[in-house]
């Protein structure tokens, strides 16, 4: 799915209005009704007491058009019209026009801080004070307020924005609303997803509001949400007739005295992701170590028993995995610098990798094209150094991918997967998998899919969506505390299934 800008959206909107030959009042009338849908299809005519909150652009007129079909299905509510400024858009003004006409408790006007009303626990807020029209930061007053909403404890639910957020900037020390719910217009905005400010939006859903379907379709978007439907359209299923050879040739290399561990979930979860044939290439005390975990996997070791000094030279793989447990040992960093020398074919490159490419940033240039890196927020601020915030992030993150040619995969919560200026905003995924060891498991499943000969981009898509929703199939029945990362690799398979609801039918009782 693509993720629009404020920008885009407004376009969208005249886009609209033009196409389908209707007036904005109208279109605020057909959003507003939806989100009144959504409220009754919930509250079902439930006594709570409901406060709207409304600016006086559109965003408050969406809240007007709500609150008038809320005091037409009888519901408890109390109008509030937040006095920011003087000014009033004309669709905010004809809905204030026709809320008076339904009802004789008119809206309340809110001036100042004296004019706050007692917020309780119980009550249901609906916010409609800033959309995508927000232009700075919320100061003064209505930041008061905004405060108040959020220390109430009240259930909050956002019309189209949490206000205070931007869909494409951050506004440094304005107030944000913390929303329990986000009912947002035609498109996810860019700052849902980021880590700064994600915690904002609460639970998200996304309403299509009927904007012209043909400019939706052409738009320009380099911004891709990563759901299951884009995962499906990756996946390439076995051909009945073929062998492991048909599945690649995949080498690992990591690991050391200590943390041979890393390199087990890697391979493990590469021979879970299909790969046809697996080495690794570890110090040699983690040899046994390796047998017997996994006895499916080859394996190759170092001259040094505690760390890595020299890649196999002349081993013949179609994708190359380094780094993890691997240390940043001189010895180490000289033993990649000499293998980019003469590298063709993509390596993934994890952990204490990234960390030696931070230190030696001339390696940077000798990575072969479209090979992938995959750092966690501190392995990536050693290769980037600091950010302003999360948008400053990105755009250095994109300056990286575009000056090297790399696929950048930026892990988080909501992890993104850089592609020169193109960026895929990954949607699996839950906080379960927050523990050692799942970020070796995903490289291990992108080098698998890079092998079985998808293209690094389309692998890393499909490594990063799947990895996150074979978590959420493990946290589902162990929660998210006993998540192991080895679960992870363990349930690729069935996430893949998932992908196409080929799951099993459950066990019948006779
Ligand atoms: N896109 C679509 O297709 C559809 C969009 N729709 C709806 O329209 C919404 C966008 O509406 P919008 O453009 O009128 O802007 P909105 O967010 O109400 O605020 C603008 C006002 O706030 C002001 N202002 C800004 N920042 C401020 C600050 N920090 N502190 C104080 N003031 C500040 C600014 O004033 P100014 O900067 O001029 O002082 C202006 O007066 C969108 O989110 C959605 O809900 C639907 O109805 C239909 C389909
Ligand atoms: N809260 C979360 N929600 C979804 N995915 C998460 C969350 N926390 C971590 N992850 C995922 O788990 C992995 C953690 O990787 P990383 O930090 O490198 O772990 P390690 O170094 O222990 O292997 C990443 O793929 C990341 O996206
Ligand atoms: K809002």
């Amino acid at each position: 799915m693509k993720i629009l800008t404020a920008a885009q959206l407004a376009e969208a909107d005249k886009v609209t209005l033009e196409k389908q030959d209707i007036t904005s009042e109208e279109l605020m009338e057909r959003a507003g009704t939806l989100v009144f849908n959504e409220i009754h299809k919930r509250l079902q005519g439930a006594p709570i007491p409901i406060k709207i909150f409304c600016g006086i652009g559109n965003n408050g007129g969406d809240g007007l058009v709500v609150a008038r079909h809320l005091i037409q299905h009888g519901y408890e509510v109390r109008t509030f019209i937040v006095n920011y400024s003087d000014k009033r858009s004309e669709d905010f003004l004809s809905n204030y026009e026709k809320l008076k006409e339904i009802t004789n408790d008119w809206p309340e006007l809110i001036k100042s801080k004296n004019g706050f009303p007692e917020i309780h626990t119980g009550d249901f807020v609906i916010d409609a004070l800033f959309g995508i029209g927000l232009n700075r930061a919320v100061e003064g007053w209505p930041a008061d307020l905004i405060n108040l909403i959020n220390t109430s404890q009240a259930f909050v639910l956002s019309i189209d924005m949490p206000s205070g957020l931007a869909p494409d900037q951050v506004f440094k020390d304005g107030a944000v609303i913390k929303a329990g719910y986000t009912l947002s217009f035609q498109s996810p905005k860019l700052s849902f997803y980021l880590p700064d400010t994600m915690e904002y939006v609460g639970d998200l859903q996304v309403i299509d509001i009927a904007l012209d379907r043909e400019y939706l379709g052409k738009v320009d978007s380099n911004i891709f949400l990563i759901g299951k439907e884009e995962a499906q359209s990756l996946y390439r299923s076995r051909k009945i007739n073929s062998h492991k050879g048909d599945y690649g040739k995949v080498l690992i290399i990591g690991g050391s005295y200590g943390k041979i561990g890393s390199v087990i979930l890697a391979s493990r979860a590469a021979m879970r992701s299909g790969t046809g044939l697996c080495t690794v290439y570890i110090p040699e005390c983690g040899y046994d170590a390796l047998q017997i975990s996994i006895p499916e996997v080859m394996v190759l070791t170092d001259q040094n028993s505690k760390m890595i000094t020299k890649f196999p030279s002349d081993f013949d793989a179609d994708v190359f995995c380094f780094g993890m447990g691997a240390g940043t040992n001189e010895a180490t960093a000289n033993a990649l610098g000499e293998f980019l020398e003469t590298q063709k074919k993509p390596v993934v490159i994890d952990a204490d990798g990234i960390n030696i490419l931070s230190k030696n940033k001339s390696l940077l240039k000798k990575m072969p094209e479209n090979s992938v890196i995959t750092p966690h927020p501190g392995e990536l601020k050693r290769l980037i150094g600091e950010w302003k915030d999360d948008f400053d992030k990105l755009d250095k993150v994109k300056a990286l991918s575009k000056k090297f040619k790399l696929i950048i995969v930026v892990k988080g919560a909501h992890t993104f997967i850089v592609n020169n200026e193109e960026v895929y905003i990954n949607s699996s995924g839950n906080p379960g998998m927050a523990t050692a060891g799942s970020g070796d498991v995903l490289s291990g499943v992108i080098t698998s899919f890079i092998g079985q000969n998808y293209s690094s981009l389309a692998a890393t898509i499909l490594a990063v969506y799947l990895h996150g929703s074979s978590g959420t199939l493990v946290s589902d029945q162990l929660g998210y505390e006993s998540l192991l990362a080895g679960d992870i690799a363990d349930n690729i398979g069935r996430a893949v299934q998932q992908l196409f609801n080929r799951n099993p039918e459950p066990e019948q009782k006779n």
